[in-house]
């Protein structure tokens, strides 16, 4: 992978952000997001390879847990990186992941500051944001939004996953043909094996959890449960439907699934 390693960089592989856990003098009150199931006193999570995917039911949490280390990287909550600001702030931003941070303490080997808080709802302005600064700075603008809304994305990570840093990835599937995401699946494995960058992806995309290498979690109300692919719902649902259409589609006519 080409990784442009300004001397500020580390020759460290990742994954850089090492620990998660909850701190010792942190109150975990009732209310949202700090009464999240899987959030006690003891929580903590270990990474352990350059790619996290978390997988898990709708609400289970994904997005407030990827949200809050965006928050402890210094990257602004609505998406982008450190000292990005694309998003009008005048209406309101969810603040949960932030509030989360602030009783977590996270241990990196080392700190890294680069990288990026990538969500598919605030893309497009991000990609506007990024056009007028490159041409505020007299840069030839990236120009993500003249392909389509896949093809940007995939242009997007082209370009910023060669770089060393920390990647959080909410749902980036959703704008990506299955073929695409392959294409990103290809991304992410080049970064599973050189090692020169962090992504945590929140996903549900099957293919996507299949990254070769790379560490499955399940985000469920008892804890991070660690997976194999064959073993999460999802891979379950998609085999029997593909295995079987028309009888998948008659039971889930039934609610049988
Ligand atoms: N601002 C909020 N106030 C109260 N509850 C919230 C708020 N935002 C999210 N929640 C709740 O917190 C839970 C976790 O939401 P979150 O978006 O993190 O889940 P998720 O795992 O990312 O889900 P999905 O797969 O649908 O994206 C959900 O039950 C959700 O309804």
């Amino acid at each position: 992978m080409p990784t442009s390693r300004k001397s500020r960089g580390t020759r460290l592989p990742a994954p850089f952000l090492k620990r998660l856990s909850v701190r010792e003098d942190a109150r975990l009150e009732e209310q949202y997001p700090f009464n999240l199931p899987w959030l006690k006193e003891d929580f903590l999570f270990e990474f352990s390879t350059p790619v996290t995917v978390l997988i898990g039911e709708n609400g289970a949490g994904k997005s407030t847990l990827i949200e809050a280390v965006a928050a402890i990287c210094g990257f602004d909550e609505a998406g982008g990186g450190k000292g990005y600001m694309p998003v009008d702030h005048s209406r309101a931003v969810d603040r949960s992941g932030a509030a989360l941070a602030t009783i977590l303490r996270a241990s990196w080997l080392p700190k890294v500051t680069a990288g990026w808080f990538f969500r598919a709802e605030s893309f497009f302005s991000v990609a506007r944001y990024l056009d007028e600064a490159a041409r505020d700075a007299n840069a030839a603008p990236p120009d993500f939004l003249s392909w389509s809304h896949g093809e940007g994305f995939i242009r997007f990570f082209e370009e910023r996953l060669s770089r060393q840093g920390i990647y959080l990835l909410d749902e980036p599937e959703s704008a990506l043909s299955p073929k695409r995401q392959i294409e990103l699946l290809r991304l992410l494995h080049s970064i599973q094996v050189s090692a020169g960058a962090q992504i945590i992806m929140a996903t549900h995309s099957p293919i996507l959890m299949a990254v070769p290498g790379a560490r499955l979690v399940d985000v469920t109300r008892g804890g991070l449960v660690d997976r194999e692919l064959q073993q999460t719902q999802h891979f379950k649902l998609y085999r029997d439907f593909t295995e079987d259409p028309a009888g998948f589609v008659r039971h889930a006519m039934l609610d049988d699934i």
